[in-house]
């Protein structure tokens, strides 16, 4: 029977994640469940960082970018010392389980820590970048697609009245996910994303035979190149600067960063969030023990946290030979 728990968010902050602390707190005390919310990630467990939440804590903060509770990375868990630390720390709390609100490297971290710890332990996917397996969607993707669309269309503005070629860089880690999905909502002419291999410098002409095309086609006219970091070696400005020498025409690279993180959460993230928070808590009272909380086919499902990150999640195929096919062509 589950007494108390602890919650944390670990890893990229991704917009919903304080939609998914709301739910899991609210949930935990219809179950009279104590919560004990740790800051900073992982670093809250070693760092004996933490704060009781009740549901007068989480009011409002539905709406709210980030997370109430912090994120960080956490060194220390990558050693089995400082597993052994967090699992001490949680024993020492009298907590019988612990909710991980992260993406699948911060679930690697609740294994870690599983290995010397006798209460039970479950996972929220909450990342940008939506790569992790067994879920159709993690919570703050809809949104970095969102804020990725809004800063895409003012480029094309700007892009249509200079006639400039922009290459755009999104978010990913190494994962297309983010490019592919805003890139396709945003009408790029081109979209490149890790999933398609690491481009090399000699291999542009693949690139510029569109380009040559689409100014043949429509004259001189705006072009939109959406990449995912990580695609091309020494990035997306490298990238502009070869292509603008192998053109003859100038170039820009629009770099995004952790614009893509933030922001108030879309309704979907907000309901995917309480979604999968509530029916986490539900599932450790059921006595679910290394799982995660996903959705499948709009069905809340259980999944190993073991195989979160196993196999890399493929991007939509029917999309990549669209855009390939009949977009960029
Ligand atoms: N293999 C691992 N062993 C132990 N802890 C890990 C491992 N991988 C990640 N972690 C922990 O999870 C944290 C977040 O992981 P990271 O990959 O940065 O983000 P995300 O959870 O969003 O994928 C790391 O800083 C570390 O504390
Ligand atoms: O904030 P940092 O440490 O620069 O990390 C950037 C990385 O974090 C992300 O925004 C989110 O990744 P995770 O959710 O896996 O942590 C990636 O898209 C990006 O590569």
């Amino acid at each position: 029977m589950i007494k108390r728990m602890g919650i944390l968010t670990s890893g990229g902050d991704a917009p919903g994640m304080n939609a998914a602390i709301r739910a899991a707190v609210l949930t935990a005390a219809a179950h009279n469940i104590d919560v004990i919310g740790f800051r900073h990630g992982f670093n809250g467990l070693l760092e004996d960082d933490q704060q009781t939440l009740l549901p007068q804590h989480v009011q409002h903060i539905i709406q709210h970018g980030g997370t109430v509770l912090k994120s960080a990375r956490c060194k220390a868990l990558h050693t089995d010392a400082g597993a052994r630390q967090a699992a001490e720390a949680l024993h020492r709390l009298q907590l019988d389980a612990l909710l991980i609100i992260g993406g699948d490297g911060s679930f690697r971290g609740a294994l870690a820590i599983a290995q010397h710890y006798r209460g039970q332990i479950i996972g929220v996917p909450g990342t940008i970048d939506n790569d992790v397996d067994g879920t159709d969607f993690t919570i703050g993707f809809a949104t970095a697609i969102d804020t990725a669309l809004d800063a895409i269309d003012k480029i094309r503005d700007t892009a249509d009245a200079f006639e400039r070629i922009f290459l755009v860089e999104l978010m990913g880690r190494h994962s297309g996910y983010i490019a592919l999905s805003a890139g396709i909502a945003a009408g790029a002419e081109q979209i490149i994303c890790p999933e398609f291999g690491t481009l090399q410098a000699n291999e542009l002409k693949a690139l510029i035979k569109p380009i040559q095309h689409a100014q043949l086609l429509r004259g001189k006219s705006s072009y939109i190149i959406v990449v995912a970091e990580n695609s091309y070696p020494g990035g997306t400005t490298a990238l502009a600067e070869a292509l603008s020498t192998a053109l003859g025409i100038e170039c820009r690279a629009c770099i995004l960063g952790h614009i893509q993180r933030g922001g108030s959460p879309v309704g979907a993230d907000r309901i995917l969030a309480t979604k999968l928070a509530a029916y986490a808590v539900e599932q450790l009272v059921n006595g679910a023990h290394l799982m995660m909380a996903g959705e499948v086919n709009q069905q809340a499902a259980l999944y190993p946290l073991a195989q979160t990150g196993e196999r890399k999640k493929q991007i939509d195929p029917y999309l990549v030979r669209w855009q390939q096919q009949i977009a960029s062509d």
